[in-house]
């Protein structure tokens, strides 16, 4: 039978809902206890699945047991306890319609007004590791039956699936029942909890029961799903005058979700430029310090410890890391925390602080301090909003290594040369294109980035490297279209270069770096980042 045409007429009206007769089945018992007592003392009659209403009844309150109800014993090891037309219809039986009413005394069924579930933990099974057998049971079918039938009639049925919930449904039972606006409140919940249960199975099944590596289930699916749980209103947006707001994603490893240990509350753009810090400080395999301003970074630089990376990383240009945010990709440790106290600095992130550092950091009350989970991780793959759509692709993680690069000006770098070649290459794709970095003795000394053409990228690397350009090396994220901006780094005496290569100009660049004596090696891999 196709679902009917509804006739406005034959609806009465129904705001305040008494509750009489509840259904309870929960996996998380939390609260459980407390609430069916208090329901039990408001005169609400419990009917209950398997170890719920033996929790119920241990504690002492009376309950009925589901398979009272349906006259079916609980079956096939708990997959059938409540699918049943004496739950169903008792749930989904709209009582604003006469005829509804009359064929439910008609089949022996009562109604619900109450309805309390929670899922088995499907996600919490494949966080543990648990075997696919072990994955497979923990898909519930009966309970998001139950909560979507509920959620469907919410004009007559409160569905309640989070035990945050139960405070606020006990007041309106003692008040005399719950009203419609609280029902659709709930309703809604509901639908985005069962979406976001579905949305977990099915990527699940993508990446372990279909087959896929958990790179392509995770970076480009056939569908999309996410649904994420807000995690935290923010203060405001970019903008005081924009609303905002935190996703987390559930089991997600990254900036969304450290742990803060100290200072003002994170802000959107301390967000933002936390995450680009994350990401310009552990590209390297050494330790590492970057200083983040507006989503890019003004000093990268690897060292034998976190102070010394962290003191290379502020001299790269000081005036612009007033106020920045930074990552370290070790420890903070006090030597560390002394190095950046006497900065203005508005976030520190790391995968934590020895307790000295702490002592030092947090003395400073409004600099925030994020400690990353123990699993961090960098992100697989990335999202961008484009009106009417998103863009994905995986994240950028390929990195030629020096030894594939091909020499084609001037003599081969020597050790410590390549190395800081090798250190600006890497740098540079942390870097807003059009990027320019050059760096020196493991440290960024000038930085342009962002620019709409690359010579006037490489005049502000070379302006903000000031002495400091005489004799470092220059990473350029992308080739150079002209010899022009090569020019301005020959000029300013940078002696190595590392560029993709690839310009139809190749052989007019080429030709200024060997004209000037200039090494430049080709890696044949270009790093944009927009
Ligand atoms: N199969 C069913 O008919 C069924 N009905 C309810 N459940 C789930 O069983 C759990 C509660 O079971 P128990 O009360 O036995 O702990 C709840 O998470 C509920 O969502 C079911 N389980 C799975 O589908």
């Amino acid at each position: 039978m196709a679902a009917p045409t509804p006739n406005a007429a034959d609806y009465r009206p129904r705001d305040a809902v008494a509750v009489r007769r509840a259904l309870i089945s929960v996996s998380d018992k939390t609260g459980l206890v407390e609430l069916a007592g208090a329901l039990v003392e408001q005169g609400v009659e419990l009917v209950s699945t398997g170890s719920t209403a033996a929790t119920i009844a241990e504690a002492g309150h009376p309950v009925t047991e589901v398979s009272e109800v349906t006259g079916f014993p609980e079956s096939l090891d708990g997959r059938v306890k409540t699918l049943h037309p004496a739950v169903h219809a008792g749930l989904l039986a709209d009582l604003r319609l006469e005829r509804h009413e009359q064929q439910l005394t008609e089949l022996g069924f009562a109604p619900f007004e109450l309805v309390v579930v929670n899922l088995y933990p499907f996600v919490e099974t494949v966080a543990s590791g648990a075997e696919p057998l072990a994955v497979i049971e923990q898909i519930d079918i009966g309970g998001p039956a139950m909560v979507r039938a509920s959620a469907k009639n919410h004009p007559n049925v409160a569905i309640v699936v989070d035990p945050d919930d139960y405070g606020t449904v006990l007041d309106a039972v003692r008040a005399g029942g719950t009203d419609l606006a609280f029902r659709t409140r709930l309703a809604a919940k509901a639908f985005a909890h069962t979406a976001a249960y579905d949305a977990a199975v099915a990527a699940y099944m993508s990446a372990v029961v279909v087959g896929e590596t958990p790179e392509q289930a995770a970076a480009l699916p056939e569908r999309f799903q996410i649904t994420v749980n807000k995690g935290a209103d923010l203060r405001y947006g970019e903008n005081s005058h924009q609303m905002a707001a935190l996703y987390p994603y559930a089991g997600g490893t990254g900036i969304a979700q450290a742990t803060q240990l100290g200072g003002k509350e994170m802000s959107y753009n301390n967000y933002v430029d936390a995450d680009a810090a994350f990401r310009a400080a552990f590209d390297h395999d050494e330790p590492a310090v970057a200083i983040i301003k507006h989503a890019n970074p003004c000093g990268i630089a690897v060292g034998e410890t976190i102070a010394a990376a962290h003191a290379a990383a502020h001299a790269c240009d000081p005036v612009s890391a007033f106020g920045g945010v930074i990552a370290a990709n070790r420890v903070v440790t006090r030597e560390a925390a002394e190095s950046i106290a006497p900065i203005f600095t508005e976030v520190v992130v790391a995968p934590g602080f020895e307790p000295g550092a702490l002592e030092v950091l947090q003395a400073k009350k409004n600099l925030r301090l994020l400690e990353l989970p123990e699993s961090y991780a960098p992100v697989r793959s990335e999202l961008r909003q484009i009106s009417g759509g998103f863009l994905a692709q995986q994240a950028d993680t390929h990195f030629a290594d020096p030894a594939s690069w091909q020499l084609v000006s001037g003599e081969a770098a020597d050790e410590a040369t390549l190395a800081d070649l090798a250190f600006a290459w890497r740098a540079c794709r942390a870097v807003k294109s059009n990027a320019i970095l050059l760096a020196s003795g493991g440290a960024s000394v000038g930085v342009g980035m962002g620019q709409v053409n690359r010579v006037d990228s490489c005049h502000l690397a070379v302006t903000r490297a000031g002495e400091r350009a005489r004799g470092s090396v220059a990473a350029s994220d992308a080739f150079f279209p002209f010899a022009d901006g090569l020019q301005v780094l020959i000029d300013a005496g940078v002696r190595a270069v590392v560029q993709p290569g690839g310009s139809v100009r190749d052989e007019e660049v080429i030709a200024a770096a060997q004209a000037a004596g200039v090494t430049m090696y080709l890696t044949g891999e270009r790093h944009f980042f927009h």
